[in-house]
């Protein structure tokens, strides 16, 4: 499912109108589907209020509130601004509203705000969608205040009013949704740590919009679907050398976990051989983890006879681990995969990855993607969808942006966005676990975009199932993830049970 900006959506509007699908056709498209979406989490008892703003969004309010009343729910449509104000396509549907029997009231009569507000038992906003520019003006910004303090069920169209489609916004007064019913695709601000809660909930509503019209986004969302059609399948006649020989440079004495975690949940994934170069005294910490594996010195480690190889977890961020990542980027002739203290150090000769010719591939949280930009964290997560492209793309590098929703960006600038996962994972060893996973799908995928954002629900899915079954959030590990993927597996596929 493509994710769009604002502009790209308009785009797509437009596309559609010039295939003959008038703006009123869409609007009554809209309108229909957001209706039957939001009665779903609406009793036939209710009393609802739908709030009407001045463009294209509040077209869409008059259709739903038609809709629902067509239905036999009791509901109200409120016009939020002025008659002079409804114009276009939004003014037509107004005029059939009226025309099937039904009164467009006013905000301007409500003369008891909190009264009126205590009366209904849910609001619909379908006040602004994408056209919202700047912090909200009046009335506006009132009835959303007052929607925020009542106790009702608070659900919206396309986006919350007042919340910016686009990245890059960090100021807004906005309606906080607990639903919001996402007309035809999901925008920027559905993904952001600062924005994405203001939606609730959110699901996505189709509306006829040919997909043979609409112009090529290169931005979209991964899903477990996504996995199971594209996951790599087992040959019967396959041998260990079929599914990668991987080698895992990370851990030291004292975080020798890091580097087990990764060699586990690679194999666990499906390597057919992983190699550990550590630090000598963290052998015997590692090996009784993972039998499987087999050990190399780092200082006589042979880094192009691997399909695929991992650095970083667990090295410290001294001058040694500085002159090992160095080593490694340097001399590495396959898929290279940087996490955790190796992005740390890797900072210095960040120019040397523009000369590589395999992929590379770096696996940052935002504080790492900081250190590695120089912006701030704050930067990062108010735009992570235009830095990591701007970075995949001058570097030559996948990106994976991690956080509750993961970026996933390719040299050439497309983008994957994976939503899978739970608090449970904003732990110590998780990254170390994804990296493992991202080890085993880097050599097995004939796409490399492909592999590394199925790697990453595979991992976040991994972590939703295993709460489901009786973890929680609060003491969900690393190793219960690695553990839980085989479990994932079985689900995912019959070729592979
Ligand atoms: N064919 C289509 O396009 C389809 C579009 N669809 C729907 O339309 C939505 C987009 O419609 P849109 O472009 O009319 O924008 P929308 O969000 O309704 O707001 C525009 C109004 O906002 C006002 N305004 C702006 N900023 C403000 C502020 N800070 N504070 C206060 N007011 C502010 C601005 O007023 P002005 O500045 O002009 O006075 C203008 O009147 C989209 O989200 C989807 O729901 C669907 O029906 C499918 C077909
Ligand atoms: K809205």
């Amino acid at each position: 499912m493509d994710i769009v900006t604002a502009q790209e959506m308009y785009e797509r509007d437009q596309a559609a109108a010039e295939a003959g699908l008038a703006g009123t056709m869409l609007m009554e498209n809209a309108g229909r589907a957001a209706a039957y979406d939001l009665v779903k989490h609406i009793q036939k008892s209710d009393r609802i209020i739908v709030w009407i703003g001045a463009g294209s969004n509040g077209g869409d309010g008059f259709v739903i509130a038609r809709t629902l009343l067509n239905l036999g729910y009791t509901a109200e449509a409120v016009q939020v601004v002025p008659d002079e104000k409804i114009k276009g396509d939004a003014a037509v549907h107004k005029q059939i509203f009226q025309a099937s029997g039904h009164t467009v009231k006013k905000w301007t009569d409500v003369e008891d705000a909190e009264g009126y507000l205590l009366r209904a038992d849910v609001s619909i906003d379908a006040m602004l969608g994408i056209g919202v520019q700047g912090d909200l003006r009046e009335p506006y910004k009132q009835i959303v205040q007052h929607c925020n303090e009542a106790s009702l069920l608070r659900l919206a169209v396309d986006l919350p009013t007042g919340v910016p489609a686009d990245e890059g916004v960090e100021e807004f007064t906005a309606y906080k949704a607990d639903y919001t019913s996402v007309i035809e695709a999901p925008k920027l601000s559905a993904f952001l740590q600062h924005t994405q809660p203001w939606y609730g909930q959110w699901s996505v509503v189709e509306i006829g919009i040919p997909s043979q019209v609409s112009p090529a986004v290169r931005r979209s969302m991964w899903t477990v679907e996504d996995v199971k059609r594209t996951l790599p399948s087992r040959d019967d006649h396959s041998h260990k050398g079929s599914h990668g020989k991987g080698l895992v440079i990370g851990g030291s004495l004292l975080m020798p976990g890091s580097a087990a975690m990764t060699s586990r949940a690679a194999l666990r994934s499906g390597a057919g051989l992983i190699a550990i170069a550590t630090e000598e005294g963290a052998v015997p910490s590692i090996s009784p983890y993972v039998q499987e594996a087999t050990f190399v010195e780092r200082e006589t480690m042979e880094l192009s006879a691997y399909d695929g190889v991992a650095a970083g977890m667990g090295i410290g961020r001294g001058a040694d681990a500085r002159a090992l990542v160095h080593h490694v980027v340097t001399h590495t002739k396959g898929p290279l995969l940087i996490d955790a203290d190796g992005l740390y150090v890797l900072k210095d000769f960040l120019g040397k990855l523009e000369k590589r010719e395999e992929p590379t591939i770096l696996t940052p949280h935002p504080g790492e993607f900081a250190h590695l930009t120089g912006r701030s964290i704050k930067d990062v997560l108010l735009s992570p969808f235009s830095l990591a492209e701007a970075f995949a793309r001058r570097y030559g590098v996948y990106l994976v942006l991690k956080g509750p929703s993961t970026i996933i960006t390719a040299p050439d600038g497309e983008q994957r966005v994976d939503v899978t996962g739970n608090s449970g994972l904003a732990k110590g060893g998780s990254g170390d676990a994804l990296a493992g996973i991202l080890l085993t799908m880097l050599m097995q995928s004939e796409s490399m975009l492909d592999g590394l954002s199925s790697g990453c629900v595979l991992h976040g899915h991994t972590a939703d199932r295993v709460v489901q079954q009786g973890r929680s959030k609060v003491d969900l590990l690393a190793t219960d993830v690695i553990e839980g993927l085989p479990g994932t597996f079985r689900t995912l596929s019959s070729s592979i049970t």
